[in-house]
């Protein structure tokens, strides 16, 4: 990682699997910045009226990808602090647009962590259902070398709390740590 005077001057999108915590830290995170938070999962059930999970279920993932795709766009327009969801990395066009528009932070854990962490939180999680262990070891090889690519700053966050994460982000967009 080489500090990025310009890491501040972009919106900054959070990356990484299911449960890593991205929708948790970018709330925290934005409101350390005094910026404005954007989550894309949130965006897509206000747009299509209906939960994430039903969404999958009822229209299917195409569905939920393009309207992920538009919410990742409108959010890229000013800067602000945004959660992406697990699979944004998907698409080359969303790709492209973390690449070019944002400073990316990549939150990662280790299976163990982000089971317990969703344990109780399956049923919003469409892609982890039936043998989540499996899913997520699945999702991992397939996304790993894509987080990685575009990640200008990357944190584990086994055993850290919330709070301490965002002070780590801080200094580290700040001064390169
Ligand atoms: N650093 C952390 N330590 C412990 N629990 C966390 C941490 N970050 C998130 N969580 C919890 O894990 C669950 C998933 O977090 P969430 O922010 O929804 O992740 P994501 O958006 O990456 O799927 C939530 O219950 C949240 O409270
Ligand atoms: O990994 C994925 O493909 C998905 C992750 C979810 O967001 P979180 O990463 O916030 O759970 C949500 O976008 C959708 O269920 C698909
Ligand atoms: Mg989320």
């Amino acid at each position: 990682m080489v500090w990025d005077p310009n890491w501040l001057e972009r919106p900054i999108a959070l990356i990484g699997l299911s449960g890593c915590g991205k929708s948790t830290l970018a709330r925290l995170l934005a409101r350390a910045l005094c910026w404005p938070w954007y989550d894309t999962d949130a965006a897509v059930a206000a747009s299509a009226g209906m939960s994430v999970a039903d969404l999958f279920q009822v229209y299917g993932e195409a569905e939920f990808r393009a309207r992920e795709s538009a919410a990742l766009a409108e959010a890229l327009r000013e800067p602000q602090v945004i959660a992406t969801g697990g699979g944004i990395v998907l698409q080359a066009e969303n790709r492209r647009m973390l690449h070019d528009q944002a400073t990316v932070i990549w939150l990662d854990a280790t299976d163990t962590t982000i089971l317990a962490r969703l344990a109780a939180d399956a049923e919003q999680r469409p892609l982890l259902r039936g043998d989540a262990a499996a899913r997520l070891a699945e999702l991992r090889a397939q996304r790993t070398p894509l987080y990685a690519e575009l990640a200008d700053l990357t944190f584990q966050t086994d055993g850290v709390m919330p709070i301490d994460l965002v002070q780590r982000m801080l200094a580290a967009l700040r001064y390169g740590r």
